[in-house]
């Protein structure tokens, strides 16, 4: 099959230098939904541009129904694109605001007539069709802009974020709207969204990308439950995956041990991954895991982790519950402080810290140890362990709990959840543990 959109080798490094996108290979097949998943800046805006014509790659090739297109005008390369802030000629009903695409291709009037209709109904924009884009909700307006999109038949739609300055309800309704539709019509979809639930709901498959390159791409399922860098481990899922340090023990004969620290993760030498694990003997790497790997048991469970909750977040159907094992967080710079929320953690740790200092000071020195994070590693001591010496990086006392070494656990509707300060303790299933090097990259234990 000929992909309806192909992208090789494309990078982008705008005129101040700042490299926006590095090396990208991505096809989309004809009626195939891929999203662009990643933090912001790291490149998904550009490249749907660069698709568009909008901008011009600096390196690589843009190919859409199979035909290089570098030099093609906008209009002949048939690609769509809707923004997030809708765009609609606010002069113009919203048939109009349709129809325009069509008017500016000298089609004659009763097929526009036609074809707007059609859009109009797929859509569900119908009854609206003589109202201005002023008195239009904000989800009646992308729907209109998503009909004036489709109504010419592009080879290539590109959306980018069209949802996010919609409503949260009318929001999921779109969503499954929008991936039924572009199917429907059989258009390779280019989805840009920072959203992970959105991603997640309405891809074939997911790009996972982080400054300017794809960390991974696959269905939703495989990014989420094979993740093949540590970036795409920490970025999805919900809470967040916990990423702790840990340096590999190997003691032939009776076990291997994940040294967390204060504790280890142990599995006995008669299990093939021990062996398998042997072989990064010392080797400090990042232990992953998300609540899927941990189980609550008793507290005289065998090679249980202990800890104590630090905070239980209730969200109805179930409460997820962070618990203090005394791990020490992999460097944020992999992890993160890249995360789009890092605003919002920004400024919950300038209110956590009122009494040390104020104001202006309060932020400069906040963003000091972001800057600090993201650009140099934290410096090692050592600390001996029943193992062996490990790592000690300093625990930034200052840091979001959910910066800190924990974990987290769900605790399903109606089980009641502990309260903060309770001890708890958790068996560790390590097929759902992910281990990345100091590069990180994913560890596989191939045990065969
Ligand atoms: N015209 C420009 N000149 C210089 N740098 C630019 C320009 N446009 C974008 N950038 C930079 O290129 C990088 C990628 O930007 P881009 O808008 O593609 O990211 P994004 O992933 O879409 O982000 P967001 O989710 O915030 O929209 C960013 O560092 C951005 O600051």
């Amino acid at each position: 099959m000929v992909a309806a959109i192909a992208l090789s080798g494309v990078g982008k490094v705008y005129a101040d230098g700042t490299v926006a996108v590095d090396g990208v290979d991505l096809e989309v097949d004809e009626g195939e939904f891929v999203t662009l998943l990643g933090p912001t800046g790291c490149g998904k805006t550009t490249i749907l541009r660069i698709v568009a014509g909008l901008e011009t790659a600096t390196a690589g090739e843009v190919w859409l129904g199979g035909r290089p297109v570098d030099e093609a005008s906008i209009r002949k390369r048939r690609v769509s694109m809707v923004f997030q802030d809708f765009a609609l000629y606010p002069h113009l009903t919203a048939g109009q605001n349709i129809a325009f695409p069509l008017h500016t291709e000298h089609v004659d009037d009763a097929t526009i007539a036609r074809q707007v209709a059609e859009v109009a109904r797929l859509v569900g924009v119908e009854d609206l069709l003589h109202r201005k884009p002023i008195q239009l909700s904000g989800g009646q307006r992308q729907r209109v802009a998503m009909a004036r999109a489709i109504v010419r038949r592009p080879s290539a739609l590109l959306l980018d974020e069209p949802l996010s300055n919609v409503d949260a309800a009318v929001r999921a309704d779109l969503r499954t709207e929008i991936s039924t539709m572009t199917r429907r019509l059989g258009v390779g979809t280019l989805y840009v969204t920072h959203d992970q639930t959105e991603a997640m709901a309405m891809a074939d498959r997911i790009a996972v990308m982080r400054r300017g390159r794809v960390e991974q791409i696959g269905t939703p399922s495989q990014v989420y439950s094979d993740p093949q860098r540590l970036f795409v481990a920490a970025f999805l899922g919900t809470p967040r995956t916990s990423l702790l340090q840990a340096a590999v023990y190997a003691r032939p004969g009776e076990e291997a041990v994940l040294d967390l620290g204060e504790q280890a993760i142990s599995t006995p030498w008669s299990d093939p991954r021990a062996p398998a694990l042997a072989e990064y003997n010392t080797a400090r790497i990042t232990v992953g895991m998300r609540p899927d790997a941990l189980r609550v048991v008793s507290p005289s469970t065998l090679g249980a982790l202990h800890g104590r909750v630090s905070h239980v977040e209730r969200l109805g159907n179930e409460a997820v519950v962070a618990v203090d094992i005394g791990g020490v967080p992999t460097a944020a710079a992999q992890s993160q402080l890249e995360l789009p929320e890092a605003p919002g953690l920004l400024a919950e740790t300038v209110a956590e810290r009122p009494a040390q200092s104020h104001g202006v000071e309060a932020l400069r020195g906040t963003l000091a140890r972001l800057r600090s994070h993201q650009h140099a590693e934290p410096l090692p001591a050592t600390a001996r362990t029943r193992y062996g010496f490990y790592p000690v990086y300093e625990r930034d006392q200052h840091a979001p709990a959910s910066l800190g070494g924990t974990v987290s656990v769900r605790f399903p509707h109606p089980a009641p959840p502990p309260r903060p300060g309770d001890p708890l303790s958790l068996a560790v299933d390590l097929d759902q543990v992910f281990l990345f090097d100091h590069h990180g990259d994913r560890i596989r234990l191939h045990t065969a």
